[in-house]
């Protein structure tokens, strides 16, 4: 039989998803042969410019689903952070494996957490999201963009760069680099991206050899959580890169979904919450909700020209 072939990109982390998969598709089944095809995205290239200017959205999948969508793999693995809204036609997100850490990570040398910071202590992040929450806070901080992946973060964090930075808690979890994190912000305080810490697989929308192989990994709650998170953002018309955040959690038999819009300088954060049991229409009644106190006109001005 052809081996299977998984897209994704080539960072380590991305790697390690990926051979997630792999290992995860191998236990149900030893006798498939599953091969990583790696590759470079325009996020990964483009590591001079801010996220937030860089044009178009999906800049780390992109590539990926062209590769898919041309035949030369059979299925993606994404962290669903960086996964935009709405699918290309022709493409599924056929499943969402089970979440790790949601939560933001506080990584420093010296500081233990951000009431630690001095005033005008510098602050290493490229989220416009995690700058906004954090400058609501403490707005005498100094919040400087931060670009690369995880190691290279790190690096410029040891090399004096910065006095703390911010990651994903998933992200270092998943390196084997939890012990690099001084402490967690609560989602409270830095409300997580939509879709962190829950790895995506996208396949062709026609192809039913490769979803049934894929669909027992899928993740029930998890699926109904993210799924929600992205309605949300859909219906903002959101990515990523903008300072939007969410979390949706299932409590007996109960999604709960909190949103946030905020704006860059961290003066206005826009909060909305509720509860339902259908994710797309609680995503979409957050969403609303948010956009009637103002968010569109945010995410209006935060968009490339
Ligand atoms: N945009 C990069 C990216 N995409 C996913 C993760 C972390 C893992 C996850 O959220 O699943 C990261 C790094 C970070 O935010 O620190």
């Amino acid at each position: 039989m052809d081996p299977l072939r998984i897209g994704t990109r080539a960072s380590p982390l991305a790697l390690w998803q990926a051979e997630h998969v792999r290992e995860a598709l191998l236990t149900r089944d030893p006798f498939l042969s599953v091969d990583l095809v790696p590759m470079t995205t325009t996020g990964d290239r483009e590591l001079a410019v801010p996220l937030h200017q860089l044009g178009g959205k999906g800049l780390f999948v992109k590539e990926i689903e062209s590769a898919l969508l041309a035949g030369e793999v059979d299925l993606a693995v994404h962290s669903m952070k960086d996964v935009p809204a709405l699918q290309p036609e022709g493409l599924e997100l056929a499943v969402i494996l089970e979440r790790e850490d949601v939560r933001d990570a506080f990584v420093a040398a010296q500081y233990e957490n951000e009431i630690a910071l001095p005033k005008g202590a510098r602050v290493g992040s490229s989220s416009l999201r995690r700058r906004a929450q954090l400058l609501h806070r403490r707005p005498d901080l100094q919040i400087e963009d931060l670009r690369g992946n995880v190691a290279t973060r790190l690096a410029k964090l040891d090399c004096g760069d910065y006095d703390a930075i911010i990651l994903a808690a998933a992200g270092l979890k998943r390196l084997g680099m939890e012990e690099r994190i001084r402490s967690f912000f609560a989602v409270e305080d830095s409300l997580p991206a939509v879709g962190q810490g829950a790895i995506g697989i996208e396949i062709r929308a026609d192809d039913e050899k490769t979803r049934s192989l894929v669909l027992p990994l899928a993740h029930q709650e998890t699926s109904l959580c993210v799924r929600a998170e992205r309605a949300m953002n859909r219906t903002l018309g959101g990515d990523c890169r903008l300072p939007v955040a969410a979390l949706a959690r299932w409590k007996e038999g109960m999604l709960k979904l909190e949103g946030r819009v905020a704006s860059p300088d961290g003066q206005t954060v826009l909060r909305a919450e509720a509860a339902g049991s259908d994710p797309i229409a609680l995503g979409e009644q957050v969403a609303e909700d948010l956009l009637q106190q103002g968010a569109g006109k945010i995410i209006k001005e935060l968009q490339p020209a």
